[in-house]
């Protein structure tokens, strides 16, 4: 079955344009960091088939060639800036331009100079071919997102249309009347290349959209786990950060640490709940500062803190426990011309290489950090059952 490539062209870009009138609305609702590239994506959807149905046209009428190749030439950039847009690249520079411009203006004079020479044809294809192959690296490679399968939708269809659009476009470069020259002008081919070139954006699109929902999925799960006023993670994500942990293929045992200020209540009485705040914040920072790359440090909850320290045992995690207590004891903070002196309680548990119960060893920790409340606060206190 062959297609009628001017009827394919025109059901091309009718679909393309519901397709990109779809994107358009639903950009609105989207935060503009996802907003942008959709709206680049949007329109790259309906430059291509408009450029394909002038393309046709120019079979009767030969300018037009010249603003349908160009539009063509403008998807595959348009795709290319929104892919980069979506990896949070900057996708403005004039250099963007420069491909468009020339085809414009090579096919403009090729037109007067070159009138039905193929390789024009040829040159734009394997133009588009490298730009295609260029969008196809930069979802695979460009990406900040931790998931991947959808981005691998997108370049594989980038890279089959670079396929199809490098092997047309080095055909067209054979002499006339060859052998690969009489196979390109079948009318079957024709109709691969048309099928090809509708189906491609088409399945990239769909890859594009479901990138868009692993990024908002990301920011989302970033925001969940991320407490706005420290940095630290939230106490949902420590707690399952520190599942995960103890569930490791590698696990040799852990401690955990509760830290819990001293008085805060006063702080926040006496210089306001700014103040307050401001000391969260240094106290978070400081002991930040004092951990080690892969230990958990959490918010539990108002001036209350955990430590997950992986891999460690008792007297280890006595000593980072000793030091986050100096850290917190050395934060300047003044308020009101007064130098506060922040303190810190600290309760202490450890679970063996065989253990691995984290309700039990947050509640021992607690019950430990109660002992150097009672013992006189600004203390480090180990948890008997965690000693062993
Ligand atoms: N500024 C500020 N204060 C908070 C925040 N969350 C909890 N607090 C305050 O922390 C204080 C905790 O007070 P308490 O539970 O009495 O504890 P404390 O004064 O530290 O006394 P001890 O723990 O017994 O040493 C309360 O005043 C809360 O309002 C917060 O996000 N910002």
């Amino acid at each position: 079955m062959n297609l009628d490539p001017f009827a394919s062209a025109l059901i091309a870009l009718l679909a393309s344009a519901a397709m990109s009138a779809g994107l358009f609305a639903a950009a609105v609702r989207q935060p503009e960091e996802l907003a942008r590239p959709q709206r680049i994506w949007a329109r790259a959807i309906v430059l291509a088939p408009a450029g394909w149905l002038l393309l046709e046209w120019a079979q009767d009428l030969p300018s037009l060639a010249v603003p349908g190749k160009t539009l063509i030439v403008a998807s595959f950039v348009e795709y290319l800036r929104a892919l980069l847009a979506s990896r949070g690249r900057m996708p403005d520079s004039p250099w963007f331009a420069a491909p468009v411009c020339l085809v414009a203006v090579a096919s403009a004079i090729m037109l007067f100079t070159q009138p039905g020479l193929p390789m024009r044809t040829g040159m734009l294809s394997l133009l588009c071919a490298g730009i295609a192959a260029s969008t196809a690296v930069v979802a695979l490679h460009g990406g900040r997102t931790r998931r991947g399968g959808n981005a691998g939708i997108v370049a594989i269809a980038f890279l089959l249309c670079a396929g199809v659009m490098a092997a047309r476009g080095l055909l067209l470069f054979m002499p006339e009347g060859s052998a690969a020259r009489t196979w390109i002008d079948q009318p079957w081919v024709e109709t691969l290349m048309l099928g090809g070139a509708m189906l491609a954006p088409a399945v990239a699109s769909l890859g594009f959209v479901l990138m868009g929902s692993e990024r908002l999925l990301e920011r989302l799960e970033g925001i969940a786990s991320t407490d706005s006023l420290t940095g630290l993670l939230t106490r949902h994500a420590f707690l399952q950060r520190a599942e995960a942990l103890l569930a490791a293929p590698g696990y040799r045992g852990a401690a955990l640490l509760v830290l819990d200020l001293d008085h805060f209540k006063q702080i926040n009485d006496g210089h306001g709940h700014d103040t307050g705040d401001q000391a969260l914040r240094l106290v978070a920072g400081a002991m930040r500062q004092q951990l080690r790359a892969g230990d958990l440090l959490g918010r539990h909850g108002g001036e209350e803190f955990t430590v997950f320290l992986p891999s460690t045992g008792a007297a280890e995690a006595e000593v980072l426990a000793e030091t986050l207590r100096a850290a917190v004891s050395h934060i300047g903070l003044l308020a009101d011309g007064e130098a506060l002196h922040l303190k810190v309680s600290i309760g202490l548990s450890v679970l063996g290489p065989d253990e691995r119960d984290l309700g039990g060893l947050l509640k021992r920790a607690d019950e430990a950090m109660y002992a150097a409340k009672r013992g006189g606060r600004d203390q480090v206190r180990v948890h008997p059952g965690g000693q062993a």
